[in-house]
């Protein structure tokens, strides 16, 4: 047996970046590979994972305290998983590995203080004379319980800080922080007759009857076939703990407790009524259920368009893991904008699905997750995060819109959902399907490569056709003298949807386009102060306020450059939109949805049940109400602003577009209802404005991928963004351009390219100047590698993102 153990203590430093040996006490025999352990580090006593297992001399090393969990939280997979992602993204070990448990830790600490190991009472005594009451009475309290903690002792005085501050200094007392495991399941009580059922009828019968709750509690256990009860049973009895353990005194009743889970989505499991499965849906299934049932990992790319029933796919795959009993992760791009997958999912599975979100409380999470490690759940929906799940019998992993960039985490480690589920399906034998109307244009590649089976959805259910788009060139609009934000093609189609009583969605792409305020006279802009960002205005509450950093900002009289009382709002934001069309349709019922209207748990998805109930007539938003949703009586839909993103200078500009304009089209039309689609831009003759209009794929991606090709970008490459950070500008310019030739001479083998440095697109957030260096290569590990090496993962002025999503 190992005696030694190598942990990687779970504190967020990069210096900590390598395992500890500690030695494993006799007590703790079932420390295992992938167990959480609580361990001595300097003078506190922290969470930690064990990688590894030796023999050593022990003698010399710190012992474990305590293990966290009953079996270890890591099975073999999750660790190569982590250990995978920690050389990819060069992040540190335990960055990779805490993204695998609920909350930041496992472990809660409290400070607490207590003697130490000899104290001179004279020298006490002395130290003391010439100091006030509260402090002899702190100190006795300490003394006399032998350990105090913190909260406890602010309850004593008001002035505890300076008082532990002066005895941690003369050595009166030393640090005993105490440390508790945290989020532990709740547990409930189960209470059961300890005597046989003739005995306990006797006692019944003889008890005097002032006693009459122990009678009742008694008879209510012979009244059960198991003469067990519940907490909750007795609850509902009225009988109080009190009771029970009066008769447990008298040795007639035992009580064990058990843990419960909070499962905060229980709900009702209702099978949804079995429909015959489309053909391209059984040819679907009849090419990925053998995938599944071989155990051999094998990756699925459903292309299918908006509306073909790729939920329906997802399903059906799920159902057949889990009659081999192995368990699914389905991910989706935001949990708030899901509920209908959810719910689809909760009719067809119940209590076998565990739902993850945000808003879950560390103790939720934990539950949640604890489930599934036991196997009373088997199936997890969730974020990016539900990726991390700790089931072990992993056998199907589903990313729905996979072409959606909230799958990229956008701090340490900077992973995306996609390559994770890649690797750690192909460390667990596991099956993998990408699904989207819009793949991204390099998992499309990856399709074509063979590297994906690729599986066409060409049509809609029930053969509904896609609905028709009317591009509008708002330039036209303009010359022809209308200058409201709603073309007249856009007013027309609404008049007719509201006249039919059908329901319309219309799409306010916002990127770069938010509402700024602009000074006619002098053309100044204004902007954050931290953050060089223009100010959002803000009508229901008359302010302005910063998107980066949230500050608010009163809206100046004059400007603050040219002191002109000229000062106009401009651009095209929701509540502007809002106001042109109550101005157009004056009784239509009409709901906005933006990151201003959408605070609260879960109000996304108030808005859409309530829009999709029939609450309104027209969903007004940006990017999210363009998404997943599956309303038969939207027949309209209205693009504002189709073109936006296409000016930014950012690669993947087209590809954001296409697949904002197609997703959001696609939500037209849905049912039994014919759908139409007005879409208004700028950029009438763009290839992602025309192919999203034509709902055509394969006509954006055969442009796109020349594009691609030509410039050596992704998937032809590589790309690393290396982001320099510095509180003034010249300081983050000249680091910036030393990276850069150091850069260019350590990386001449290695094929590739440096590009920059160049500002980042916001180049100050929150007083920080940010300057980009971006490498392209072919040869990403072999460049991994050398950054490491050059200790460049562990700069703290540094952030480095691999295949990073936004490279502006
Ligand atoms: N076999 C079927 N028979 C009848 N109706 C079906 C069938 N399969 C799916 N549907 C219905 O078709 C509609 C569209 O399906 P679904 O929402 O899964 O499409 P999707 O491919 O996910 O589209 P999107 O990419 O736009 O989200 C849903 O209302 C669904 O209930
Ligand atoms: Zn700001
Ligand atoms: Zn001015």
């Amino acid at each position: 047996m190992s005696n030694t153990a190598q942990i990687i203590v779970n504190i967020p430093a990069r210096s900590l970046d390598k395992p500890f040996s500690y030695n494993i006490p006799i007590n703790l025999p079932n420390i295992q590979v992938g167990s959480r352990v609580l361990v001595p580090f300097g003078n506190r006593k922290v969470e930690g994972f064990v990688v590894g297992l030796a023999d050593e001399n022990p003698e010399t090393l710190k012992p474990i305290l305590d293990v966290l969990d009953d079996h270890p939280w890591f099975d073999s997979n999750m660790l190569a998983t982590a250990n995978w992602l920690s050389e990819y993204y060069l992040c540190s070990l335990g960055e990779a590995m805490r993204l695998f448990i609920p909350g930041q830790s496992g472990i809660r600490t409290q400070k607490a203080y207590q003697a130490p190991a000899e104290t001179d009472m004279k020298r006490v005594e002395a130290l003391l004379s010439c100091k006030p009451e509260e402090y002899r009475t702190t100190l006795t309290y300490i003394y006399e319980r032998g350990l105090a903690t913190l909260p406890e002792l602010t309850k004593l005085t008001g002035n505890m800080g300076a008082i532990i501050k002066f005895f941690l200094q003369h050595k009166l007392i030393v640090h005993a922080d105490t440390v508790s495991k945290r989020g532990k399941a709740n547990s409930t009580i189960i209470i059961k007759l300890a005597v046989s059922r003739e005995v306990a009828e006797q006692i019944e019968q003889t008890l005097p009857k002032s006693k009459t709750a122990q009678r009742r509690l008694l008879s209510a256990l012979l009244d059960t076939d198991t003469q067990e009860l519940t907490a909750a049973q007795l609850r509902s009895l009225s009988i109080t703990l009190e009771t029970v353990k009066r008769l447990a005194a008298q040795g007639l009743v035992t009580t064990r407790s058990v843990p419960v889970f909070r499962n905060s989505y229980a709900g009702s499991h209702q099978r949804t009524t079995e429909v015959t499965l489309t053909l391209e849906q059984s040819h679907a299934l009849q090419l990925i259920t053998p995938a599944i049932h071989s155990g051999i990992h094998r990756s699925f790319l459903i292309h299918g368009v908006t509306g073909s029933g790729k939920t329906l796919v997802y399903i059906k795959a799920v159902a057949e893991a889990r009659c081999l009993d192995r368990q699914a992760i389905i991910l989706v791009p935001e949990i708030a904008l899901t509920s209908q997958i959810v719910a689809r999912f909760k009719a067809e599975f119940g209590d076998d699905v565990v739902v993850m979100h945000s808003k879950l409380s560390v103790g939720e999470r934990h539950d949640a997750w604890r489930r599934l490690q036991t196997g009373q759940a088997g199936i997890v929906i969730g974020a990016r995060s539900a990726l991390f799940a700790p089931v072990s019998h992993l056998g199907l992993i589903i990313i729905d819109e996979e072409h959606e960039f909230t799958y990229k985490q956008e701090e340490t480690p900077r992973y995306h959902a996609r390559e994770v589920a890649l690797t750690r399906a192909r460390l667990s034998g596991a099956t993998v399907i990408l699904g989207s109307a819009t793949p991204a244009v390099e998992t499309y590649y990856q399709a074509l490569q063979g590297e994906h089976i690729l599986i066409p959805m060409n049509n809609r259910v029930d053969n509904t056709p896609m609905p028709p788009v009317t591009v509008v060139d708002m330039r036209q609009e303009l010359a022809q003298g209308r200058r409201s934000v709603i073309s007249q093609s856009l007013q027309d189609m609404l008049t007719e949807t509201l006249a039919k009583k059908e329901q319309a969605v219309i799409l306010l792409n916002r990127r770069g386009y938010s509402t700024f305020v602009l000074c006619r006279e002098c053309g100044h802009v204004l902007k954050c102060r931290h953050c060089d960002i223009s100010l959002v205005y803000h009508a229901p509450a008359n302010v302005l306020r910063c998107h980066y950093c949230q500050e608010r900002h009163t809206i100046p009289d004059t400007c603050p450059k040219c002191s002109s009382r000229y000062i106009r709002y401009f651009g095209a934001g929701t509540q502007k939109v809002e106001e042109a069309l109550t101005a157009l349709f004056p009784s239509a019922r009409i709901v906005r949805m933006d990151q201003d209207t959408t605070g609260g748990k879960m109000a996304h998805d108030r808005i859409l049940s309530a829009f999709a109930a029939g609450t309104y007539d027209i969903l007004l938003g940006t990017q999210m109400v363009a998404k997943g949703h599956d309303i038969p009586n939207v027949t309209a839909v209205g693009i504002i602003s189709a073109d936006t993103a296409l000016n930014l200078p950012d690669f993947r500009a087209a590809e954001k577009t296409f697949a904002l304009l197609t997703q959001a089209a696609g939500r037209a039309g849905r049912g039994a209802k014919a759908g139409q689609v007005v879409m208004q831009t700028y950029n009438p003759e763009h290839y992602a404005v025309t192919a999203g209009a034509a709902h055509n794929y394969q006509a954006f991606y055969q442009e796109e991928i020349v594009f691609r090709r030509q410039l050596d970008y992704p998937p032809f490459s590589n790309l690393i963004k290396i982001t320099v950070q510095a509180g003034d500008e010249i300081t983050v310019h000249r680091n910036a351009n030393l990276l850069a030739i150091e850069l260019t001479q350590s990386l001449t083998k290695t094929d590739s390219a440096i590009i920059g440095p160049f500002p980042a697109s916001v180049n100050k957030i929150k007083d920080v100047f940010r300057v980009n260096i971006l490498i392209k290569t072919q040869g990403l590990s072999t460049v991994t590698r050398q950054l490491s090496a050059l200790g460049m993962a562990s700069r703290r002025d540094l952030i480095v993102d691999i295949d990073p999503v936004n490279v502006l």
